[in-house]
Order: C-alpha cells, then sequence, then structure tokens
C-alpha cells in the first residue's frame, strides 16, 4: 500500500534544476516570465507585511532572476510607502523597467545595515552555481553582527537548495518565501537552520508527475494506511509483531520496542526473551505476549506461524545466538526492522549483512551507526540515505533532528523532530513503532514515513523531562487523534 497520490503532489520537494524547468514549461506554456516575478515579488511582498512591522528597508539585489524578484517586491514597498533603498551587485538595472526604485539606489560600498532595520536578501536563489565569494560575501558578512532582520526570496543567498550546504557564506534568515514547492535544501543541514520562518507560495507554475525528487513527510501521505488496519476485527488480521528480546541488563532496550509496537496499531506483539530475562519479562508485560527464547528456533516458529513482522537489535548484544537470530529474522522473509546491535554485528564485514537483506527490511541506523555500516558513503544526508539504500537493497531511515528515509520510490524528508526525542531508548520505541506499522501490511519506506512522524510528534509537545518510558503513552494519542 502506497502514499496517496493527490498528498504525494502537494507535499514534493524539487530541486532547482526542477524548478527552473518548471519554470521554463510555464513560460513555454503563455505565462511571460515579468508575470512570474510579479507574483513572486507580490508574495514575498504578503509575507514581508505580515510578519515585520513598517521600518527602514534594504534590498540586496543579484544578477538574476532572485535579483529581479527583489527589484519588483521593491518598487511595490515604495508603492505602499515603505521607506526603502536597493542595493545591486554588478550592472544596476535599467532605470527604463524599474522608475520606481529612481533615487533609491545605492553602491554596495555603502551598506551598513543596523539593528531595527529589515534586510531583503535576493542576491541569489535557485541559480546559486558556486561559492559566494567577493562583492556578493562581503555583503553577507555585514549582517552577521548587524542585529537587522532579514528576509530571504527563495533561499538564503548561498545555501544550496538540492542539499541544504553552504556554499562559501549565506546569512541567517528570519523569514524565507521561496514559491511553488520547498527545495531539499529548505529542510537539510544549515538551510534548515539559516531559513528561519519558511512560506511557500503558489504563483501558478505547473506540476508534473517526475518534478519531484523527494517529499516532505506529513500524515497526508500514509494516514489512510494506518486506518486500514483498525477495520479488521481478528487480532492477528491487524498483524502480529514479534520483538526479539535483549539478555539481562540489556534487555530493557528491547521491552521499549516492544511497548512501541503494542501502540502502533498491530493487533498482536510478542516478545521474544531470552532465558536470563524470560521471568522478569513475563511479570513486566502486560498487554505484551512473552515467549521464551530457547533458541533461534523458537523465533523461526513464530516467523513460519502468525508473525507478520520482526524487530530485532535494540538491546540483543554481539553473542551467537544475536547472528543466529538475525540470520533467523532475515531469512523468514518477513518485513524486518533492523536497528541498534543487529546494525552493528556485521560492521566490519557489512557485505555479510546486506546479502541477507530484502526490500521488505528497514534499516534504521543513527549518525554513528550509518558511519560504521555505510563507510565511504558521504555528502548531505539525503544523498547519503539514498547512496546507503541503493547499496544494501533496503529501505535506511538515517535517523537525527532531521530523518530521512530512503527506499523504493521518493526518499522522504521528516522535520518535525524535537530535542525532547534526544534521550535514551527514544530509538528503540521508534524501531518498535515501525516494526507494528509493517505488520499491518504497510510498505518499509511508507511504514518508516509514519513512524518517524508518528513517534516525533509525540516529543513535540513534550518538554525536556520525556523519557523513553513514556513516549509510547503519547504515541498511542497521536495514532488515535490521526484515525479518528
Ligand atoms: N522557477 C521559479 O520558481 C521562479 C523563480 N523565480 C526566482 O528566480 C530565481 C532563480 O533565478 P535565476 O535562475 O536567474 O538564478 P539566481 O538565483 O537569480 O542566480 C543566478 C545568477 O547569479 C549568478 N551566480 C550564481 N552563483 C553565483 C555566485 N556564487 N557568485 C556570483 N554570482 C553567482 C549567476 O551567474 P552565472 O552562474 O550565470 O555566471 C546568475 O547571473 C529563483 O530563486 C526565484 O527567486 C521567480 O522570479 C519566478 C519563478
Ligand atoms: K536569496
Amino acid at each position: 500500500m502506497a502514499f496517496d497520490a493527490e498528498a504525494t503532489k502537494r507535499c514534493s520537494l524539487m530541486t532547482p534544476d526542477a524548478m527552473a524547468e518548471a519554470d521554463r514549461r510555464t513560460i513555454a506554456a503563455g505565462t511571460p516570465e515579468t508575470t512570474l516575478i510579479d507574483r513572486a515579488a507580490r508574495a514575498s511582498l504578503r509575507v514581508l507585511r505580515s510578519e515585520f512591522t513598517r521600518r527602514p528597508v534594504t534590498i540586496l539585489c543579484g544578477p538574476g532572476n532572485n535579483g529581479a524578484d527583489g527589484l519588483r517586491l521593491g518598487e511595490m514597498l515604495v508603492d505602499a510607502g515603505w521607506p526603502i533603498e536597493v542595493i545591486c551587485l554588478g550592472e544596476p538595472p535599467s532605470a527604463e523597467r524599474h522608475r520606481g526604485l529612481d533615487g533609491r539606489l545605492r553602491p554596495t560600498g555603502t551598506f551598513a545595515p543596523g539593528p531595527g532595520a529589515l534586510v531583503v536578501d535576493a542576491l541569489f536563489g535557485a541559480g546559486l552555481s558556486r561559492p559566494v565569494e567577493g562583492e556578493a560575501r562581503a555583503l553577507i558578512e555585514k549582517l552577521e553582527f548587524a542585529g537587522a532582520s532579514v528576509l530571504s526570496i527563495d533561499l538564503p543567498s548561498g545555501i544550496d537548495g538540492a542539499t541544504g550546504e553552504v556554499l562559501g557564506i549565506a546569512p541567517q534568515a528570519d523569514v524565507t518565501v521561496t514559491f511553488h514547492r520547498l527545495k531539499p535544501g529548505h529542510l537539510l543541514g544549515e538551510g534548515a537552520r539559516r531559513c528561519g520562518k519558511v512560506f511557500c507560495a503558489d504563483i501558478g507554475l505547473q506540476y508534473r508527475e517526475g518534478d519531484a525528487s523527494a517529499l516532505h513527510n506529513a500524515p497526508e501521505l500514509w494516514r489512510h494506511l494506518l486506518a486500514n488496519g483498525a477495520r479488521e476485527t481478528h487480532k492477528y488480521e491487524r498483524g502480529h509483531t514479534v520483538v526479539v528480546g535483549g539478555p539481562g541488563f540489556m534487555g530493557s532496550a528491547s521491552r521499549l520496542s516492544a511497548y512501541g509496537a503494542s501502540v502502533s496499531g498491530a493487533g498482536a506483539v510478542t516478545y521474544l526473551a531470552p532465558l536470563s530475562s524470560a521471568e522478569f519479562a513475563g511479570t513486566v508485560f502486560d498487554a505484551v505476549m512473552v515467549r521464551p527464547m530457547t533458541g533461534p528456533e523458537a523465533l523461526e516458529e513464530l516467523a513460519e506461524g502468525k508473525a507478520s513482522s520482526i524487530v530485532i537489535g535494540p538491546g540483543m548484544g554481539h553473542g551467537a545466538l544475536s547472528r543466529d537470530c538475525l540470520h533467523t529474522a532475515l531469512a523468514s522473509g518477513l518485513p524486518c526492522v533492523v536497528d541498534a546491535d543487529a546494525l552493528t554485528l556485521y560492521e566490519d564485514e557489512p557485505s555479510k549483512l546486506f546479502s541477507a537483506l530484502h526490500e521488505g527490511c528497514v534499516l534504521t541506523p543513527h549518525e554513528g551507526e550509518f558511519a560504521r555500516l555505510f563507510k565511504g558513503v558521504e555528502g548531505d544526508k539525503l544523498s547519503r540515505a539514498k547512496a546507503a539504500a541503493a547499496r544494501c537493497g533496503a529501505t535506511v531511515l538515517l535517523k537525527g533532528s532531521t530523518t530521512v528515509i530512503a527506499g523504493d520510490g521518493l526518499p522522504v524528508i521528516n522535520t518535525n523532530g524535537s530535542r525532547s526525542l534526544a534521550t535514551a531508548g527514544s530509538g528503540d520505541v521508534l524501531a518498535g513503532l515501525i516494526g507494528g506499522i509493517l505488520a499491518q501490511s504497510v510498505a518499509p519506506r511508507e511504514a518508516a514515513a509514519a513512524g518517524a512522524w508518528i513517534h516525533a510528534e509525540a516529543a513535540r509537545s513534550a518538554g525536556p523531562s520525556l523519557n523513553a518510558d513514556r513516549l509510547p503513552r503519547r504515541i498511542a494519542g497521536v495514532i488515535d487523534r490521526l484515525v479518528s
């Protein structure tokens, strides 16, 4: 079962190149470029007026259409009676085309933004092609300690719209206004930090299948998949997740996974407890069934029976039984969440793990585990997750304050994470939650996207005192609200 098709269009992220192509298409279909610039400027004006009170405005304009948006915005601000000045890189704009700016153009050397001023950054947007240097760099450097507010048009100048990386230098914007669709660079790395509050305005560009390079995660993509399970009446028809338990003191991580699975909407969860902790596990769980793990054959028996997904890795340890269980889990062909110790068991020979994985698997590494398992995979987070998924032949969920999910279909970027999630055991709960969603016949990329968003949402309104024990209860609340 897949993402909702209409929501996929709305949640699409487009690279600067795809945006330029949409721009060309729209112009070729009869909308003049000046009309698009006009709409972009008008949208910027709307946001500017809603976010800032009247004050002196300096507009920094670059040589391309990002600068053209800035010039047009300048004219609109003059019409609205705002005090403005315009500073252009390179050639000054034609007096004929921009009569409204008469007497307001200043040379670059005069730029001295003061506290309380508003600077519109229209230097570079989607056409940024190299690191920002020279005069443009000097202008952006002056912003750093000026205390002025910054509104960036399309992107903070210097942010690569495809990756979120800084090319040379980029300002810290308070507000960014972009058009048509967000770009991955608005959500990734430094881009996410430098954009401030992001607004996306419709300027009448045509959308076409194949324009997207990634998706911005949102419940409208996958909410219908969760509701599906709730219609089934028998517990095993609603999915049955098996969580492979960890031994002794380590067992708490896997128990958190079992709690995560138990609130996922799956009909049943079985906790397969190593003998050293089976008795204890039997006393702590109520809603989760506990079975003793006599050996990998106990897992095999469940996999051949009623299980519909497996969660393996949290608190499992690196012993021989762990290896046997991992092999049994993967060989079963059931959807599997491979997390924590299951990711690091084979860090010295990852190809052994990769060759056992199948397309129903979801790997959930944090940055440290990712670096150890996918040696040599470098670059921005989106590219790394995609490369890792291609290398291992499974879905990869690369965790962090921004989480990227790559697998079959467009990759998904999840951005509702918060600091409250950075707490011990939170990742174990996530692994269980995704396992529980997988058990409900949801495809791996879709289950990972749903799990990442729900998990983050459960922590979003919480304070720093949130711990992993209390997370499942909050997850249950989020899911119930989503499917009600
Ligand atoms: N499609 C849409 O949605 C719409 C887009 N619109 C707007 O258009 C913007 C895209 O316009 P764009 O393509 O003209 O690119 P833009 O960002 O102005 O920069 C290109 C110029 O900068 C130069 N340059 C690049 N890097 C440089 C550097 N480091 N240092 C110095 N120079 C550098 C580059 O020079 P070149 O590489 O050619 O030598 C070229 O001259 C987009 O962000 C949005 O605001 C709206 O108006 C309407 C609909
Ligand atoms: K800009």
